[in-house]
Order: C-alpha cells, then sequence, then structure tokens
C-alpha cells in the first residue's frame, strides 16, 4: 500500500495515530531500507546517519512545507539550507552561555512554583504527566507570571495544538507590545543587538517565538512524563537516583540553586541525562514523526550504505525505529535500562546476568531525539536544563506511589501522535518528604 500512495501512512496515521509502531514492525519484516511512499524511504541506517542528517547532510523535504505559523514560515519550516542558515544565527546567539544563564533564572523561579503547587496537592490523586505541561508557557522565553495562574488552574486545557497556538500567538503579541527588561529569547530573534544587516520582520519573530512555544514545550513535558513513567515503573532506578541526589544535594540544599553541578552529577547524567535525555528519550523519543530529507535532482542521486538512492526521492529517519533496533542497542533495547550509558567494565541486566563491555552495543551515532547537524534541535541545551531541574527537585522533595498500576500497564499503549505526541494519564500521590 506504500508504494501506492503515501495516502496509505495518513490513513494509518488518522486511524489508529501510531505509525511509529508501524514502520517499526515494517523495518523487522523487510530490513533496513522500506518505502513509506512512491517516492519515500524509511531508513535504519548503520553508519549513514551523516549522510542524512550530518553536517553535510541532505536539505529537508517537502513535508515541512507543513511548518507554518500564524506569524509566517519558521525556522524549522526552512528548506533551503543556505536560507535556514541565516535564519538560524539568532538562535544560535539566544542559546549561547550568557542567555543560557538567564533561562537557568526562569528554570528556577517555574520549578519553585511548580514545587509549591504539587506540595500544595499532597496526598490527593495527581497526574504527574499532566501537571509536567505546567512548564509548557515556554517561560525561557520571556519572564511572563501572568500566565502561571491560568496555566495552574488549565493544565489540560492548553492540551491541543489549537489551544497551544492561541497560548502562543498570545504570548509572542504581549511580548512584541511590551518589550522586556532582560534578554530574553525574543531578544536574541528581534536582533535588538543589532548583529544583523537588516533586522528580522515581525512576521518572522513572531513565527520563530511561536516555534519555540510548540517546539519546546510539548516535547519537553512529554519527555518529563516519559521519565516518571520509566521511574516509577522501575523504583530501584528511582531509590538509585533518589540517593545520588540526597548524596550530592543533602536537605537544605536546594539542586535548582545550582545547575552546573547538577549537570555533571556521574549517575544522574547517567539515570537522569541519560534516563531523560538518553534511556528515555531512546525509548520514547518525544518527535514521533519522521526526519525527512531530500535527495535533490541535481545530486544524481547518492549511495546510502549498499544501496544507490536515486535523486528526487524523500529519505525519512524514525527516531523510534532506529533506536529500538537490537543492532544499534543491545541488549534488552525495548526495555529502559540505563546503565547501558554507563562507563563500566561490566555490566548486571536487571535478571541478573552479567555483560562484558566489549558485548555491549550502543551506537550513539543513531541516537536522534534531537535530531543532528545544522537542523538538530535549537532548544536542546534549554531542554536538559529544564528537565534536569524539574527531576531532581521532585526526586529530592517528594515520595511518590502509584496506587493504581494500571496507569502504567496502559502507559505505552496510550503514546501516539496527533501533530505532537500524546500521552496518558499517570495518576501519583506525592507526599512531601520533609514536611
Ligand atoms: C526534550 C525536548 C526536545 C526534543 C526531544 C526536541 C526535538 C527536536 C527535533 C527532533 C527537532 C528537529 C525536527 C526536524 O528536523 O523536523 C527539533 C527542532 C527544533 N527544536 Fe526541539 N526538541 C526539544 C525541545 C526544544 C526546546 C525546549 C526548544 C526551545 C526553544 C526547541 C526548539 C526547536 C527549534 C527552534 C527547532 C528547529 C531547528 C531548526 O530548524 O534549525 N526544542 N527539536
Amino acid at each position: 500500500m506504500c508504494r501506492i500512495s503515501k495516502g496509505w501512512l495518513a490513513y494509518l496515521t488518522v486511524k489508529d495515530k501510531k505509525v511509529h509502531l508501524y514502520i517499526k514492525d515494517l523495518h523487522e519484516r523487510y530490513g533496513d531500507i522500506v518505502r513509506i511512499g512512491p517516492n519515500e524511504l524509511s531508513i535504519i541506517p548503520k553508519d549513514t546517519t551523516t549522510t542524512v542528517i550530518g553536517p553535510k547532510g541532505l536539505p529537508r523535504g517537502p513535508y515541512y512545507n507543513s511548518r507554518e505559523h500564524e506569524g509566517g514560515v519558521s525556522l524549522d519550516g526552512i528548506r533551503d539550507p543556505a536560507l535556514h542558515a541565516a535564519r538560524r544565527k539568532p538562535w544560535a546567539r539566544g542559546m549561547n552561555s550568557t542567555a543560557m544563564k538567564y533561562y537557568e533564572d526562569v528554570i528556577r523561579d517555574e520549578t519553585t512554583t511548580l514545587l509549591r503547587v504539587l506540595r500544595e496537592r499532597k496526598s490527593e490523586n495527581t497526574d504527574i504527566s499532566e501537571w509536567m505541561s505546567f512548564l509548557r508557557d515556554a517561560a525561557w522565553i520571556s519572564h511572563i507570571p501572568w500566565i502561571i495562574p491560568l496555566l495552574k488552574y488549565l493544565p489540560s486545557a492548553s492540551k491541543s495544538w489549537e489551544d497551544m497556538k492561541v497560548v502562543g500567538a498570545t504570548l509572542v503579541k504581549r511580548r512584541i507590545q511590551d518589550g522586556s527588561t532582560h534578554p530574553d529569547l525574543f531578544h536574541y530573534l528581534m536582533d535588538e543587538d543589532g548583529n544583523e544587516p537588516v533586522k528580522p520582520s515581525l512576521e518572522v519573530c513572531a513565527g520563530d517565538g511561536m516555534l519555540a512555544i510548540i517546539a519546546g514545550s510539548d516535547t519537553a513535558a512529554t519527555t518529563l512524563s516519559h521519565v516518571w513513567y520509566c521511574l516509577l515503573s522501575h523504583p530501584k532506578c528511582f531509590n538509585r537516583l533518589r540517593s545520588e541526589i540526597d548524596e550530592v544535594f543533602p536537605y537544605g540544599e536546594d539542586p535548582m540553586g545550582n545547575l552546573a553541578k547538577l549537570a555533571i552529577l556521574p549517575y544522574l547524567n547517567a539515570c537522569m541525562l541519560s534516563a531523560i535525555h538518553n534511556e528515555a528519550l531512546r525509548l520514547y523519543p518525544p518527535v514521533l514523526g519522521a526526519l525527512q530529507r531530500r535527495i535533490e535532482p541535481e545530486t544524481g542521486g547518492i549511495v546510502i550504505g549498499d544501496h544507490f538512492i536515486p535523486a528526487e526521492t524523500q529519505v525519512s529517519l524514525y527516531a523510534y525505529a532506529i533506536h529500538r533496533d537490537p543492532r544499534h542497542f543491545w541488549p534488552i533495547p525495548d526495555q529502559f535500562w540505563p546503565d547501558r550509558w554507563l562507563s563500566q567494565e561490566k555490566y548486571v541486566l536487571p535478571s541478573g546476568d552479567v555483560i562484558p563491555l566489549d558485548q555491549m552495543v550502543n551506537n550513539r551515532e543513531v541516537f536522534v531525539p534531537f535530531s543532528a547537524g545544522p537542523m538538530v534541535c535549537a532548544g536542546k541545551n534549554v531542554a536538559m536544563a529544564e528537565m534536569r531541574a524539574v527531576i531532581s527537585s521532585i526526586v529530592q522533595q517528594f515520595d511518590m506511589k502509584v496506587e493504581d498500576q494500571c496507569s502504567l500497564s496502559k502507559w505505552e499503549g496510550d503514546i501516539h501522535e496527533v501533530f505532537v505526541t500524546s500521552r496518558g494519564s499517570l495518576p501519583v500521590f506525592l507526599e512531601p518528604r520533609f514536611g
């Protein structure tokens, strides 16, 4: 059916919204390269990720034509590599280390508010997955306290794509009207420092601002929710992480007070960075759709692995299928096992079996939850800082109990894609540890 029409994938998307499982299954049945449209291939790369999304990878495919926001074409919809590189410059400035310092302050404030709200809900059944969307107002764009009360009472109201766009557009307009006392992301996107020969138009800034809100908020909230799912269904990992946090940040010392220290914790890196950014992102990449690239006519075609792929073909990478391929991650590629990201001589599996380092397969080159190359996620560092702050503070300050084990067993099945990844609920009882 894929060979006949791209409409088949569209039909499956509408039917059960689980195309990522279908693609994984196609690869398991037919191999590394499968046709997913008359003119489109999905590939599980061996050593070919760089050819497709490396520094000199392929340009974006026609799928990205659909990425238009109210404000115009945003960065993620630009297919021309030269134009994209030019539009990416303000983003690079907006994510440099000076800018990051400001975002860290905002992340700290937002996380503090989240903790306060969660404390107020102690002993109540609380959907931790839903509350991860609390941070979705793209706080690092600009510090906008007026939106917080709204999101606090309506976390689910901003769930749908349309609602997100409305919230996004409101924030963008407000920021443009009000200006800012801080060098926030908009400061860089609007080129308030005058680095560019021509200032970007308001439409361009609005489009990119919307992108930051939409691209950044849902992906981070989804990843955080997956991390809670992984930790709650693997209490040993939760406890190991808790001991590590307690050791480095004893009671009274706030993890958010020292985000740099947080970033270098060895096990935290394995269990949090790797569980968040590695193991949880490996198993549950929040961008379930394809990273689609196109072989342009003037190239005459390219060779990928052992195959010649003709020009004017779309080549797509599905992180979900790639990350679970046993030739890339082994053993237990379908299971949450953060240890695989640690450097050690031998590895003890959850079953108790021991595996020496030289038998482990951990192909980090194909680990692409943030994509790679020139179009790599612009907000990766912000996302990592945000997730580190939220996970470490909640693990440090709350005991978590899952009353209904069904919510854990339903979690995987509830993952589906409607523009952005959609997920189920994760009701827990939160009990503050320190009164
Ligand atoms: C866990 C969190 C996140 C994940 C997994 C993620 C993943 C991705 C992926 C896979 C892409 C490439 C999409 C493509 O090529 O079609 C992307 C692009 C992008 N992301 Fe993220 N993202 C995350 C958080 C954020 C945050 C917090 C921001 C905030 C600003 C952000 C901003 C962007 C932008 C601007 C692009 C477009 C980059 C370009 O076209 O040059 N993302 N992201």
